[in-house]
């Protein structure tokens, strides 16, 4: 596989690039002047209301007197606290992200024929279309997976006998299928990127109808094909934590844009997974590993507060780090306290490390968790709370389950795709309206040149 070299004029570039600059200052007092809801948040930096959802509830803060009272986080879907959805499939000793599938996307728990029933449409579904991945994955592989899944979730419309039809069964049918598929798209694209940009050995294995989620992806993703229930159980439960977060996250808004101007299943989907990949939404997962594995590398004793410290500040400096500024894994748009789904990865990730040998690296992780809000609020001057969020630690479950770096995002998308889709049939149902915000006009009039007259 080779990338195409470019043929634009390296000195056109530069000459539209400062043209763009040229032309394209927006001063921050513009923002204040006009009341611009910058990233549609109200000033006191809560979100702009811009619909109504029967979903659930992210729960990060208590309004009083007009002021964010911070609290602890709490996560539902459809009324359940996500804790005790966790807790009713731990005492039963069983699998539940296709159950939370069926909650997010009907609106009730299923009863056990539903649940059967359900269960066993995703496995029919599970199979790619004939020559699909001979097609659309290995003939133009990608080194970014989550670049592969969009492109081959786009592609599945041509596919499908009836993809335009908005009605509620359709959509339903369609969500069913691409619940059952994301497992196999992003193992068959990991496994293409793996022969095709690292040079390894390529193993495609079946999807296994029978099996849950979970196992098909860890069966299809290690080249034996072989894990234990408890790795599988494990996985199940980050797919659960992962799988809905209100109709205001950047992919499930993008879900909701995209829906509401009546376009079909696979556009919209496609458009979150792009939105999803993004290094300030679920693309941080992989962020918050590459800034632990440079903090490793640049840092003798791990243990240091003042040496992890000093690091943190070197970051938020863009000294550090990706250059972005952002210290990854931490900070988050509603939660305040605590994320629930990072506090639950910390509690399920601690003993695997301590077995598996990875304790001084879940010990970092929490020193950069604890020393982050300190330094951030001096730094920054702000005295606005601050916790890890679901990436802080999602990543070295993964790690701790033998999953490649490459599928961490993508597997984020591989749960978020019934959050997606619930949200979907939301905005198709109940929106009634095409999403259309509006932007403050900052340009003049010009009077027109013909090009001879241009400087
Ligand atoms: C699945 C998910 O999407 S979870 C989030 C995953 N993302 C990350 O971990 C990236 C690091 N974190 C962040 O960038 C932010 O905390 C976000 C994107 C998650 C939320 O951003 P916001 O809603 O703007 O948070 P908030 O209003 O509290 O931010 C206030 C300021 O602090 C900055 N800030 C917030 N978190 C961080 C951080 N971790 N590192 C550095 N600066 C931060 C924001 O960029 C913002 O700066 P600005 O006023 O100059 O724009
Ligand atoms: O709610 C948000 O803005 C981001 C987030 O945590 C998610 O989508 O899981």
């Amino acid at each position: 596989m080779t990338t195409q070299p470019s043929f634009v004029n390296p000195v056109l570039l530069q000459e539209l690039s400062e043209s763009f600059r040229l032309h394209n200052q927006i001063p921050s007092d513009l923002y204040t002047r006009f009341r611009i809801k910058r990233g549609l948040r109200n000033a006191d930096g809560t979100g702009v209301l811009v619909g109504a959802s029967r979903l659930g509830n992210v729960h990060g803060y208590i309004l009083n007197e007009g002021e964010r009272e911070p609290i602890e986080g709490r996560l539902t879907y459809r009324g359940y606290n996500v804790y005790d959805l966790i807790h009713g499939l731990e005492q039963e000793d069983r699998f539940g992200f296709e159950e939370v599938g069926y909650l997010l996307m009907c609106g009730a728990l299923p009863t056990r024929r539903q649940l059967d029933e359900f269960q066993r449409s995703i496995g029919l579904e599970r199979a790619l279309p004939d020559n699909f991945t001979e097609d659309m994955i290995m003939r133009a592989p990608s080194r970014d997976i989550m670049n592969k899944l969009a492109g081959a979730t786009l592609a599945l419309y041509s596919y499908d006998p009836n993809p335009d039809e908005t009605t509620v069964e359709n959509i339903m049918r369609q969500g069913i299928s691409l619940m059952a598929k994301f497992p196999v798209i992003i193992s068959h694209a990991y496994q293409a990127k793996r022969r095709y940009f690292d040079g390894d050995s390529m193993f495609l294995h079946v999807p296994d109808p029978d099996r849950s989620t979970a196992e098909n992806i860890l069966h299809l993703v290690r080249p034996n094909g072989k894990y234990s229930d408890d790795e599988a159980k494990l996985l199940d439960r980050c797919l659960i934590l992962h799988a809905e977060h209100g109709g205001g996250n950047n992919s499930s808004f993008t879900v909701r844009v995209t829906s509401s101007s009546g376009t079909d299943t696979y556009s919209a989907i496609a458009a979150a997974v792009s939105a999803l990949k993004g290094p300030r939404h679920g693309g941080a997962n992989l962020r918050v590993v590459r800034q632990f594995e440079e903090m490793k590398e640049n840092i003798s004793d791990w243990t240091d507060e003042g040496a992890v410290a000093d690091y943190l500040c070197k970051i938020l400096d863009g000294e550090a780090g990706d250059g972005s500024g952002l210290i990854y894994g931490m900070g988050h748009a509603i939660y305040t306290l605590s994320d629930p789904r990072a506090v639950a990865l910390k509690k399920a990730a601690r003993p695997l490390a301590e077995s598996k040998g990875f304790s001084r690296e879940m010990d970092l992780i929490e020193l950069v968790e604890k020393l982050t809000p300190a330094i951030f609020a001096e730094k920054k001057g702000s005295d606005k709370p601050m916790c890890a969020n679901v990436d802080m630690y999602s990543g070295l479950v993964y790690k701790m389950l033998g999953l490649p770096k490459s599928l961490y995002t993508p597997l984020f998308a591989t749960a978020r795709i019934v959050g997606w889709m619930a949200h979907r049939l939301e905005e198709v149902t109940t929106g009634g309206k095409i999403i259309r915000p509006a932007y403050k006009p900052l340009c003049k009039s010009v009077v027109y040149k013909n090009l001879d007259e241009r400087g």
